[in-house]
């Protein structure tokens, strides 16, 4: 006897349970049914065979979930997880704010997009990128060859309520609220070139990865369908 559904409910459960997202097999989803994203229909290992050796690459601002939400998303994807600054921190052996002071952010920057490059040719996997990295061209050339580039979206007060619980971004040491406006002034128009965009709202970070989830489906899967539907 079955003790669960074939097909559980991804956005009514917990997270522990985004493991156990189950596969419907054929590829194409279920339509019709309003409360359940398609995505769920066709299950990890439906996205996973689209998104072949691709990476997922989050961008977007600081507080945007890139880095807790990438690794959930891994996790109910059965993918690999990796976060380029922790790469770049474990390079250099130092963290962040101390590579910014005693090399500056030039260097960091430059480190940065190297680190990105020879990640992006680990696919398939979610890449977690640092905020700013997206603004090198080289880089976005680079994903938009190896990857599927998703914008985190999050208003400024969600993103100012999330960055102040620690002190590890060097750009927030002084006047956050302003420098994310400004900083938020200049990168839009950037993080606009992703092939997705997804809000980031002030819900449990698995909301943010359901939400996730059905837009890669959208685009990697449901685009698919629909042509050979009609
Ligand atoms: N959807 C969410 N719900 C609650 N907290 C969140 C959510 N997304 C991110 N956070 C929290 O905000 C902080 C910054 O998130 P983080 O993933 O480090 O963002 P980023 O990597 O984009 O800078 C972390 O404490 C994280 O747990
Ligand atoms: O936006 C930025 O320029 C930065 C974002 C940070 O990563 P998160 O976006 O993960 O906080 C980190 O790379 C560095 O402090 C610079
Ligand atoms: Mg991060």
């Amino acid at each position: 006897m079955r003790r669960f559904p074939r097909r559980p409910r991804y956005l009514a459960r917990s997270m522990t349970t985004t493991r156990h997202f189950e596969d419907g097999g054929d590829g194409c989803p279920d339509r019709g049914s309003g409360a359940e994203p398609c995505a769920l229909a066709s299950g990890a290992a439906g996205l996973r065979e689209a998104l072949g050796p691709r990476s997922i690459v989050l961008v977007g601002m600081m507080g945007a979930g890139k880095t807790s939400v990438g690794r959930r998303l891994a996790l109910a994807l059965d993918l690999p997880f990796v976060d380029a600054d922790a790469e770049i921190e474990a390079r250099a052996g130092m963290t962040i704010p101390e590579l910014f002071e005693k090399h500056g952010e030039p260097y960091f920057r430059a480190g940065e997009a190297r680190v990105i490059a020879r990640l992006l040719e680990g696919g398939p996997q979610v890449l977690a990128t640092g905020g700013g990295a997206w603004m090198n061209p080289e880089t976005r050339e680079r994903v938009a060859a190896a990857g599927v580039s998703v914008w985190l979206k999050a208003e400024i007060d969600v993103l100012l309520k999330r960055v102040r619980k620690r002190a590890n971004r060097p750009l927030l040491a002084s006047d956050p609220e302003a420098t994310l406006r400004a900083l938020a002034g200049a990168r839009y128009p950037l993080y606009a070139l992703a092939d997705l965009s997804v809000v980031s709202r002030d819900t449990p970070h698995d909301h943010v990865v359901a939400e996730l989830i059905a837009a890669l489906h959208r685009r990697l899967i449901g685009e698919a369908c629909e042509e050979k539907s009609s």
